[in-house]
């Protein structure tokens, strides 16, 4: 970099807004040197457009035509050569075309470095930077295509004189014309092409969140909610796309009559013009001046002026102190910015700021990890939007009346059950992913009454997670029928009635009240946060966290504690019936514990929990083991008298016998996550832990999903 520190609110950039105001002005003042240098080469530019008409004329008017072939030749020699001085003399252009451009780059540059390392938004400065690099491009290509053009003009006009001036008369005009019309287009161009580029992006924005939730969306029945907003955006983005279309035909207009329009001009007069004293020559040359230099600049400045230029007025509207809301949906200062509101609602489909009245997700392309979706399972939200974003409406579930200042204990939801539907009924419920395969679920019946507690076991590939996306209306049963608390699925009543808890907990860039309360259609006090943190097992982290105004960076998260985010809105969602699909996976078994025992504890909840856990089995009241096409449901002693497959799980999942206890069951050196095997029997000094079995399920190597470097010891 070679400018010096601009000051925060300075510099010298070229405004976005209102052509070339006075800051572009004087930063190109300011370097007369370069424009200078910039100019004297393109003269040779001139000279080599000057003889590209100039050259032919001379040699058929001197040389051919005259019998004087050696004279035509040496002609032909003359503008051959300044075909390479005018080359030379591109080369050097590109030269001072980049002592124009570095500075205007290295401008910028600080200014958004300056800019991110004020607000702390470091995370954003490479995205802006690569913006930079854009604008740089963009107004290196403008200053060589105008200047381009304004140098061939001058010098086909200057061969045109040259040659004979009623050439210039007959050529001149339609070209001023083609250029004047072109200069009026491109204001409400630039506008529409900005236009066009923000509802692109919006759309963009919105599919790049919503594709990867497809899983979630239609297992919470909200496709007729996010075809309506998906719709919305392609309808705003066509409508874009038509009115830039309509002003791009001026742009061929202006091409043909300033272009076009003299060649049509020079041929229909060429009579006239033969006959008042325009030689062969001069024509043939005017005809070069055309086709050769004047056509092609003028596309080049139409082309580049039309697309770059509004390119660069975006890119600099962006870079500049409210701008850069498209990658956070905040501006700099933390207040939201137009594009930004607008990215954020795409996102979050609950209507209008959070609480804090900041943006509620990063979106756009400098979105931290797991905030646009870091799999199928992990980019929306565990519950429809039609259940989170509206208050209750007689389509939810049957004794969750909407209280806004409940208990979290005693939310409507699990405060009052109703009896008489089931929470969950399967009935004869066959699925096979394709026509010709053997089902996964076979005639399955299950009825789950209200506050029941459900594990789902079963081999790997077994098919509980198909059983659960069937529940959450994900995949549609080949035969049979399910409902949940007496709604069928698929349907809104029923999608309302359950929320799935997957694997990859989904946690967005808001706080974490935000987070926590974002199932719920209605303000959520702060005494039911925190209780319902409590309950799950949150709230150590919360307080580690900040409390429940804390900023959540979800890349900054372990994915248990992720998950416990999740559970915890889930426990608070309104949602009778709660599935957690290993849900739990990261957390390490106390905390697990803790968390399913809060869900079993929702009164009237009903709780269905895909299980990699003996205790976690042990916890249900009920257990479904799934084998492919046999299943058997019962309690566990039950099972483990019955079903020879449920004891085999059951003794795959026991603890490793115990050891003396002088013999380290395992030890792990150096380990960057020790925290991540932390708990009952460890002991360590931070980078050296030693723990003495047993420390039940911490032995299974399996267990350690997030642990650092693990060696067995003895
Ligand atoms: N989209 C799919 N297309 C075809 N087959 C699938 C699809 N998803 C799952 N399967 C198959 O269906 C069977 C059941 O898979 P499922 O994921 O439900 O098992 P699971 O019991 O949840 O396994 P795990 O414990 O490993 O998660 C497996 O044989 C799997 O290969």
């Amino acid at each position: 970099m070679t400018a010096s520190p601009v000051p925060a609110g300075t510099g010298t950039l070229p405004s976005a807004r209102g052509g070339l105001p006075v800051r572009g002005l004087r930063f190109l003042l300011a370097r007369w040197r370069v424009l200078l240098r910039l100019t004297a080469w393109s003269v040779l530019e001139t000279g080599q457009t000057f003889l590209i008409g100039y050259g032919p004329a001379r040699a058929l008017d001197d040389g051919f035509l005259r019998g004087r072939p050696d004279v035509g030749l040496a002609w032909l020699a003359v503008a051959g050569l300044g075909v390479l001085v005018g080359a030379y003399g591109t080369a050097r252009v590109y030269a001072a075309v980049a002592a124009l451009v570095e500075p205007f780059r290295d401008r910028l540059v600080e200014r958004v470095v300056s800019r991110g390392v004020r607000t702390g938004d470091a995370g954003s400065l490479s995205g802006l930077t690569q913006q930079v690099e854009i604008a740089r491009d963009t107004f290196a290509g403008l200053v060589m295509v105008s200047r381009s053009f304004v140098f061939t003009a001058a010098g086909a006009l200057a061969g045109l004189f040259a040659l004979a001036p009623p050439l210039l008369l007959v050529v001149g005009p339609p070209l001023a014309a083609g250029v004047a019309l072109f200069a009026a287009t491109l204001r409400p161009l630039a506008r529409r092409q900005e236009a066009f580029l923000v509802a692109d992006e919006a759309l963009a924005g919105h599919l790049g969140t919503v594709c990867p939730g497809l899983r979630d969306i239609t297992a919470t029945g909200a496709e007729a909610h996010m075809a309506a907003a998906t719709g919305e955006r392609v309808g705003a983005e066509f409508r874009a796309a038509r009115s830039l279309a309509h002003w791009g035909v001026l742009r061929v207009a202006s091409l043909a009559l300033g272009g076009q329009l003299p060649l049509v001009l020079l041929l229909a007069t060429a009579p006239w013009l033969l006959a008042h004293g325009v030689t062969t020559g001069a024509l043939v040359g005017a005809l070069a001046y055309v086709t050769q230099s004047l056509l092609p600049a003028l596309r080049n400045l139409i082309h580049g002026l039309g697309t770059s230029g509004s390119r660069l007025t975006v890119v600099l509207r962006r870079l500049a102190p409210t701008g850069h809301a498209e990658t956070d949906g905040t501006d700099g200062d933390g207040t939201r910015s137009r594009t930004g509101r607008r990215l954020a609602d795409t996102a979050n489909p609950r209507v209008g700021p959070g609480p804090s009245g900041t943006a509620q997700q990063h979106v756009g392309p400098h979105a931290a990890p797991g905030t646009r979706g870091d799999g199928p399972r992990s980019a929306l939200p565990e519950a429809a939007p039609a259940a989170r974003g509206t208050p209750p409406t007689p389509t939810a579930p049957a004794g969750a009346p909407h209280t806004p200042t409940v208990d979290a204990r005693t939310a409507p939801a699990r405060r009052s059950p109703t009896p008489s539907p089931p929470a969950l009924s399967l009935s004869s419920v066959t699925f096979a992913y394709g026509p010709a395969s053997t089902p996964v679920v076979d005639e399955l019946d299950l009825t789950l009454p209200a506050g029941s507690h459900l594990a789902v076991v079963g081999p790997s590939g077994a098919g509980k997670s198909t059983l659960t996306a069937l529940v959450a209306g994900l995949l549609t049963p080949d035969r049979g029928t399910i409902t949940v608390g007496g709604h069928p699925v698929p349907g809104p009543a029923a999608a309302v009635a359950r929320v799935l808890i997957p694997q990859e907990a989904y946690v967005f860039g808001g706080t974490l009240a935000e987070n926590l309360a974002y199932l719920r259609p209605d303000p959520v006090p702060e005494e039911e946060l925190l209780a319902a943190a409590e309950a799950v097992g949150l709230a150590p982290l919360a307080d580690r966290l900040g409390g429940l105004g804390a900023r959540l960076d979800p890349a900054a998260l372990s994915a248990g504690e992720r998950q416990l985010v999740a559970l915890t809105r889930a426990y608070l969602s309104y949602a009778p019936l709660a599935l957690l699909d290993e849900a739990t996976c990261h957390l390490d078994a106390g905390t697990e514990e803790r968390a399913e025992r809060a869900f079993a504890a929702r009164p009237g909840g009903t709780l269905v929990v895909v299980a990699h856990r003996i205790s976690s089995a042990r916890r249900a009241g009920r257990v479904l083991v799934m084998d492919g096409r046999s299943t058997a449901c019962g309690g566990h002693e039950e099972l483990m008298r019955s079903s020879a497959l449920y004891r085999d799980l059951v003794g795959s999942w026991a603890p490793a016998p115990s050891r003396p206890r002088s013999e380290p069951a395992l030890s792990l050196r150096d380990a960057d996550r020790v925290d991540a095997v932390a708990g009952p029997g460890l002991a360590g000094d931070g980078r050296h832990v030693v723990a003495h079995g047993p420390v039940g399920e911490v032995q299974a190597p399996g267990d350690l999903r997030d642990g650092g470097s693990l060696g067995r010891e003895g």
